[in-house]
């Protein structure tokens, strides 16, 4: 089995406006190995979100092709966080990240605490591991989200922004666990607003200065 990595052939992708449609992104050909952080860079409205909703592959593109290791993506085994976060009201912080692992049928008895030491290096207070999620500030939400797309070890992580809600020190620590699910051999694409966290990435993906 090939590991190749991320390809993205000939991409183009546009957003509807009220003056018809606008293209975000035309003609992206761009070749990702395994084990590297990509960062997407552009001014607000530039596109971000909207490419690495279709190389999660939730947004289908308008031409081109998205492959991970020479398939299409399925986005049920990718792991995404999103700028509202998505998580599930009613259950505590450590469900929410069992549940994904229940959906993709990895979960096991022992995982309860690697969740547990997964928001421990996310800085999130033990204390809140078994709050229900609506309960935790935006800045713990964001952690649990990021948490849950790393968990069960995914081929590719689709990251919108995982810092925006964060300080440095506790930024910090979700660029280290980033790294590490690299480091484990994943491609992680990052929308990365802020040009000092593009410094923390292998390869980025510029979408230049279009504003919205
Ligand atoms: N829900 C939507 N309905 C209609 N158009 C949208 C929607 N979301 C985004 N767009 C359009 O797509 C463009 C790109 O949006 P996108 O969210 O991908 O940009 P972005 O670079 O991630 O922005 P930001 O940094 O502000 O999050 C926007 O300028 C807007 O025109």
């Amino acid at each position: 089995m090939g590991l190749d990595g991320l390809r993205l052939s000939h991409v183009r992708l546009s957003a509807t406006a009220s003056t018809g449609r606008r293209v975000l992104v035309d003609d992206l050909t761009r070749a990702v190995g395994p084990g590297s952080v990509v960062g997407i860079t552009g001014r607000t409205g530039s596109g971000k979100s909207t490419l690495l909703r279709a190389i999660a592959g939730t947004t289908p593109v308008e031409s081109g092709s998205i492959l991970l290791d020479g398939r299409p993506i399925d986005p049920a085994s990718v792991g995404v966080l999103t700028q509202s976060h998505d998580l599930i009201g009613g259950l505590t912080a450590v469900e929410n990240v069992a549940a994904r692992l229940l959906a993709r049928g990895s979960m096991r008895t022992a995982d309860w605490t690697g969740i547990e030491e997964s928001l421990g290096r996310l800085l999130l207070p033990p204390a809140s591991w078994h709050n229900l999620v609506e309960q935790l500030s935006g800045g713990q939400q964001q952690r649990v989200a990021v948490a849950r797309a790393l968990a069960g070890g995914p081929g590719l992580v689709c990251l919108d922004d995982p810092t925006s809600e964060l300080d440095e020190a506790t930024g910090t620590a979700v660029w280290a666990e980033v790294r590490a699910a690299a480091d484990r051999g994943a491609v992680v694409v990052v929308t990365v607003p802020e040009p000092g966290n593009a410094e923390r990435c292998d390869a980025l993906l510029d979408l230049g200065p279009r504003t919205a």
